[in-house]
Parts: structure tokens; C-alpha cells; sequence
């Protein structure tokens, strides 16, 4: 799976104003990536993701996987927000199946399918529990389970851990990793988070801002094995500050023109 955005901008008008959200963003994820895209608030981050989900088309350029135009949402691609998107009234195990009732599988195929990504995602003992009954932590994990159970090319992240606390984020770090191992899912992540982004990503794509574009792109020459110690090493802090010093300086330019 090879996606691929060739020139792409998105312009929205509000009350007639226009607001060049990205412009001419050229940006190719490969096979087995996690790619990490930072930038200062307003860069553009949620609008590239929302265009690669099918949410909303581009109002130039090209979204493609495997060569085939994005025109919408689909099971190739599985999306996670940052809060908020559980059925409230379904159980934990009836919101994971929930991708599976679009798709033609049997029932064997179903159940096997939901135990997996429970087992996974650590949720097996809460299978039968309403999402008001998890923590903050358990609801993001149900949410990861249920894009991760229709098994997509790519699985597309918007600030999923953005609303944790730090100890329930480094956990749910911890576990994407893991998935993102086990899996082999291609990932495209966007945060704010530098520290997250160097932690998790193969590489990282910085946005700047005003409009947004790709200004750099800093491949992650850590070990592919990686647990919260690596975050104090001094490869890490270094690649960790040096980003942020980018995204600080996009957003100043952006501010200052
Ligand atoms: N639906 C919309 N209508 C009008 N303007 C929008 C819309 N969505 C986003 N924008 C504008 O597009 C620009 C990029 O917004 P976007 O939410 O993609 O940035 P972001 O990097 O995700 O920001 P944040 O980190 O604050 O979530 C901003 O100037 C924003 O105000």
C-alpha cells in the first residue's frame, strides 16, 4: 500500500472569507511506515488527515492508494479522533464489530476477527462493558480496536492520545507500537507532540503554517525497538529538539508575514 498526495491544497470559505488550509502538499507514505506529521496549531495537521479519510476532497491536487483515487471514506482506511466517537449504547465488543457489519465476512470470521483486536488492544476482560464505564485510556483503545478490526491499509490517527493524561498516553504509545509490530498497518499519525512523534514515528513530516505546508521531513534513525527509557537518550532529546525548533520557526514565519 503506497499512498501518495501529489500538489495537494484545500481552501475552505467561511462567510465568504477564504482560508488556505494546505497548499501544494507533496507527501508519500510507504508500505509499513508510521508516519508522524507535527505543526503548530492551525497548519493544517486534522485538514490533511480529513482529506486522506475522504472526509473532504481537496480543492487541488491528487489523493491516491495504490495508484486509485481517493473519492470518500472507505475500509481501506481506518480512522481514529482524539475523544468522542464511541456508540454509547453499544457494548465494547458490539462498537469493534461495528466496521465488520459493512463488510462480507462470516460470522466465524467476525467473531474471530473482535476476539483478536480485543486481546490486542487489552480489552477482553471489558468486552461486555458500555464506554461510559472506561476510563479515558479503555474508550481510545476501543476506538483503536475498531478501526484496526476491518484490517486497513492504512490506519490514520488525529491527536488519539491528545486528551490523555501522561502516564495513560506513554501506555497507549506503548501499544500502538506494539499493534504497529504486530500488524505490519501502515500508520499516518498527526500530533502536536514532538516527544510523541520522534517516539513512535519512522519519520516525521513538519507542517508550517499559513498556509500549510510540507517544509521538512526528518527521518527517525532510532532502534525499531524502542521503550519509554529511549525518550531520555541523547539521539532522542537531540532529534526531539531539533524538530521542535522547526516547528517553532514555521510558526513564527507564519505569524510574522
Ligand atoms: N471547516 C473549516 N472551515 C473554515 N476554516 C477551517 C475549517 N477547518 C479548518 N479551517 C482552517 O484551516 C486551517 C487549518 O486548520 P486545521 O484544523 O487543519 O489545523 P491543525 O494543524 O489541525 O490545527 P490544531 O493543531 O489546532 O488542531 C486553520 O486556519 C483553520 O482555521
Amino acid at each position: 500500500m503506497t499512498l501518495n498526495l501529489v500538489d495537494v491544497s484545500m481552501e475552505y470559505h467561511l462567510r465568504g472569507r477564504p482560508t488556505r488550509a494546505l497548499d501544494g502538499v507533496n507527501l508519500t507514505v510507504s508500505p509499513r511506515e508510521f508516519l508522524c506529521v507535527v505543526g503548530a496549531s492551525g497548519s493544517g495537521k486534522s485538514t490533511l488527515l480529513s482529506l486522506v479519510a475522504g472526509l473532504t476532497m481537496p480543492t487541488r491536487g491528487e489523493i491516491t492508494i495504490d495508484s486509485h483515487p481517493i473519492t470518500g471514506p472507505g475500509p481501506d482506511r481506518g480512522l481514529v479522533f482524539q475523544t468522542g466517537s464511541l456508540y454509547p449504547w453499544r457494548t465494547v465488543e458490539r462498537n469493534v464489530a461495528f466496521g465488520l457489519e459493512l463488510l462480507a465476512l462470516d460470522t466465524a470470521e467476525r467473531a474471530r476477527r473482535v476476539d483478536w483486536y480485543l486481546a490486542e488492544t487489552g480489552l477482553a476482560d471489558v468486552r461486555r462493558s458500555l464506554p461510559r464505564q472506561l476510563s479515558g485510556g479503555q474508550q481510545q483503545r476501543v476506538a483503536i480496536a475498531r478501526a484496526l478490526v476491518c484490517e486497513p491499509d492504512v490506519l490514520l490517527l488525529d491527536e488519539p492520545f491528545g486528551a490523555l493524561d501522561v502516564q495513560t498516553k506513554e501506555d497507549m504509545q506503548l501499544l500502538i507500537r506494539q499493534i504497529w509490530r504486530d500488524t505490519g498497518t501502515t500508520v499516518l499519525m498527526v500530533t502536536h507532540d514532538v516527544e510523541e512523534a520522534v517516539f513512535l514515528g519512522t519519520r516525521v513530516v513538519v507542517l508550517a503554517s499559513d498556509p500549510g505546508r510540507v517544509a521538512a521531513e526528518v527521518r527517525i534513525p532510532l532502534a525499531e525497538d524502542r521503550d519509554l527509557a529511549a525518550k531520555r537518550t541523547p539521539a532522542f532529546l537531540e532529534l526531539r529538539a531539533s524538530i521542535e525548533d522547526m516547528v517553532r520557526a514555521q510558526h513564527r514565519g507564519g505569524v510574522i508575514r
